[in-house]
């Protein structure tokens, strides 16, 4: 999984890398006076050959001609449900997801998922963070807490106590001790993935069941497995067993990669797509396969089961900014004080949860 092209693209990029390529985020700042980023211009990208599941989801409606390749699955789930002729196994449910859900999704990514024993990318460096989303909204810094020294408790190595080394203080706090310090909103930025159920094991590219883990959250749960149910056989249920959630900033990437740990590739992954718009790439079974692109919006699920599982994808574009991210109904859902800080994260960043069955 996620694996890269190591050093071949210096010399022969493949297909999959050209199409990356072509669609990631660059600027161009030559005409800026200076070098900062908010002079640099975004160098515009050909998306005419995106394919758009919203347009798509329209001529469905409307009983229109549907793009070459494309089919309507009928009678198989609530909203429409659409295949691909020559990708089988790929199924794509527009806007599959209500407003609430994909708030309540967007709240919960920040918040519960990321909570130890889920582990996130933060793990390796400062062990498990308790309340990172709070805590950043709140100007709190991380400190190595082996510095953090208090009056009732001299000399007293606190990182020993309970297996934490790294604790948030106030800023406040921070500055008077001198010790090493991250600002939880950077940390916040820096998030790029948590691990929800049977914890991922990326430096062994396997799932290490020993690892400490709670059972994914029972409304996951029950979505994945209402979600999974066209690319399921008639009667046979999903067992949703972990979950990746994927936290994208402008220009981030996810390079074209395969997940291959799991034992049942007939099962599908099921992948919910919040927050900004993105463009998929679906490569096939080669990296010299041309992809198809897509554009993934806030609501929208994607399900690779069989055949599909063993093409490549990726998402080498997210459109961060106000005009391309098709945010506006979150935008007008989240307004209640309480959900600005989800608003305000929300509208420059992507998430993705992809939903597996490992055995
Ligand atoms: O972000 C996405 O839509 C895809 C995520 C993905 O492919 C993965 O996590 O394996
Ligand atoms: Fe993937």
């Amino acid at each position: 999984m996620y694996g890269s092209e190591n050093n071949r693209e210096d010399s022969e990029p493949t297909a999959f890398r050209r199409a990356e390529k072509n669609y990631k985020l660059y600027y161009d700042n030559n005409n800026a006076p200076s070098k900062k980023k908010k002079n640099k211009q975004p160098i515009p990208v050909d998306l005419t050959e995106v394919l758009d599941f919203r347009s798509i989801l329209e001529c469905h409606h409307r009983n229109s001609e549907l793009p070459n390749g494309v089919i309507v699955l009928q009678d198989k789930f609530s909203s429409p449900v659409f295949n691909l002729q020559n990708r089988p196994g790929f199924y794509f449910i527009p806007g599959a997801l209500s407003i609430e859900k994909q708030c309540d999704l967007i709240k919960e990514s920040l918040t519960d998922f990321p909570q130890p024993p889920n582990r996130t990318n933060h793990n390796a460096i400062y062990g498990p963070i308790q309340d990172l989303f709070v805590a950043a909204n709140e100007g709190k810094v991380l400190v190595e807490e082996k510095s953090l020294v208090t009056s009732n408790e001299p000399n007293t190595d606190l990182s020993c106590r309970d297996g934490e080394k790294w604790k948030f203080t106030t800023e406040k706090e921070a500055s008077l001790r001198k010790c090493r310090s991250v600002s939880g909103s950077s940390l916040l930025r820096k998030l790029r993935w948590s691990t929800l159920g049977l914890q991922f094991d990326w430096s062994n590219r396997n799932y290490n069941v020993s690892l400490q883990h709670n059972k994914i959250p029972e409304a996951l749960c029950e979505l994945a497995k209402q979600l999974a149910k066209p690319a399921m056989p008639a009667g046979v249920e999903f067992h949703p067993e972990a979950a990746i959630v994927n936290y994208f900033a402008s220009g981030d990437t996810l390079g074209g990669h395969l997940d291959d740990m799991e034992a049942d590739w007939s099962k599908p992954i099921v992948s919910l797509s919040l927050g900004c718009k993105a463009i998929f790439l679906l490569g096939g079974k080669s990296r010299e396969d041309a992809p198809l692109a897509m554009f993934l919006r806030s609501g929208d699920v994607v399900l690779m089961a069989g055949e599909a599982r063993e093409c490549f994808h990726g998402v080498p574009r997210i459109f961060a900014d106000k005009e391309n991210a098709e945010i506006d109904h979150l935008e007008t859902q989240l307004t209640h004080e309480d959900d600005i800080c989800f608003l305000k994260y929300i509208q420059t960043s992507r998430i993705n949860i992809n939903i597996r069955q490992v055995f």
